[in-house]
């Protein structure tokens, strides 16, 4: 992913129990089901998607794995995959980078583990990204019952470790298509100079123009927004991939 002038669109497949499914506020048990991971992955891949941010949620909520399907169905992708959902330890790093995906997004662990996400960091650079997933200014595990830390005290912390990107969700937004906090996003960008996907909330072609316009000037120094991922407007019909990589072009 590049910091070119246009959005990048990372369609989401999270799995649960070997399904794509939506969550609502990223809380387990309020499931949509939305049928096979590979068809859903493949039909983003065919309209156009240069990127799949694919989930592994029993590993995030700890009931599980779908690492074997996920596996395979980032095998079966041409286009780049950004593999999410408890990865937190060796083993599952590991594990997670030999899919062949372009890069694996930690999330909780950036809180829990901190020194052992720096160590991710120093040696697998560019193919780390970090997830903020917060409520507030306050940092959550989405999939772990953790909670606690300042998101901006993490942001310069993860920062000077070398950190090049952040996948930022406001766990209030995701999954219930009432727009992305654009406030946060924009304090975000304004707080490192380095790359941000936003996360949760897009629920129209304007949600996507708006976040558009949060992408950063190389002029400036900071980065700014280069991505969005976008769940539930798609497996809800809000609009099809096709308007929403014209609508970001
Ligand atoms: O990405 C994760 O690791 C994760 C862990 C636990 C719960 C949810 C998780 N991700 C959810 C997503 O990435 C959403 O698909 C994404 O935020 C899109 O949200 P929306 O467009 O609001 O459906």
């Amino acid at each position: 992913m590049s910091s070119a002038d246009r959005l990048v669109l990372l369609p989401a497949v999270d799995v649960r129990d070997g399904q794509a499914v939506r969550l609502v506020k990223g809380a387990s048990g309020s499931e949509t089901s939305y049928g096979e991971p590979l068809a859903a992955a493949l039909a983003w891949q065919s309209a156009g998607a240069e990127w799949i941010h694919l989930v592994d949620l029993d590993a995030a909520f700890g009931t599980g794995d779908n690492r074997a399907l996920l596996a395979e169905v980032t095998g079966r992708l041409d286009v780049r995959v950004e593999l999410s959902g408890g990865i937190r330890d060796d083993d599952s790093l590991r594990a997670a980078l030999a899919t062949g995906c372009a890069r694996v997004n930690l999330g909780t662990a950036a809180l829990e583990s901190p020194e052992w996400v720096a160590k991710a960091i120093a040696e697998y650079g560019d193919r780390i990204a970090v997830g903020l997933d917060v409520v507030g200014t306050t940092l959550r595990g989405r999939g772990w019952t953790s909670e606690g830390g300042d998101l901006y005290e993490a942001l310069a912390r993860l920062d000077a470790e070398g950190c090049a990107r952040y996948v930022v969700t406001d766990v209030d937004k995701d999954g219930t298509l009432t727009g992305p906090n654009l406030e946060l996003l924009r304090n975000v960008c304004a707080a490192t100079d380095r790359a941000v996907v936003a996360s949760g909330g897009v629920s129209s072609l304007q949600d996507l123009r708006d976040i558009a316009g949060l992408i950063g000037s190389a002029a400036g120094g900071h980065r700014g927004v280069e991505g969005a991922i976008v769940g539930k407007a798609l497996y809800a019909q809000a609009f099809t991939l096709e308007e929403a990589l014209a609508a970001v072009s």
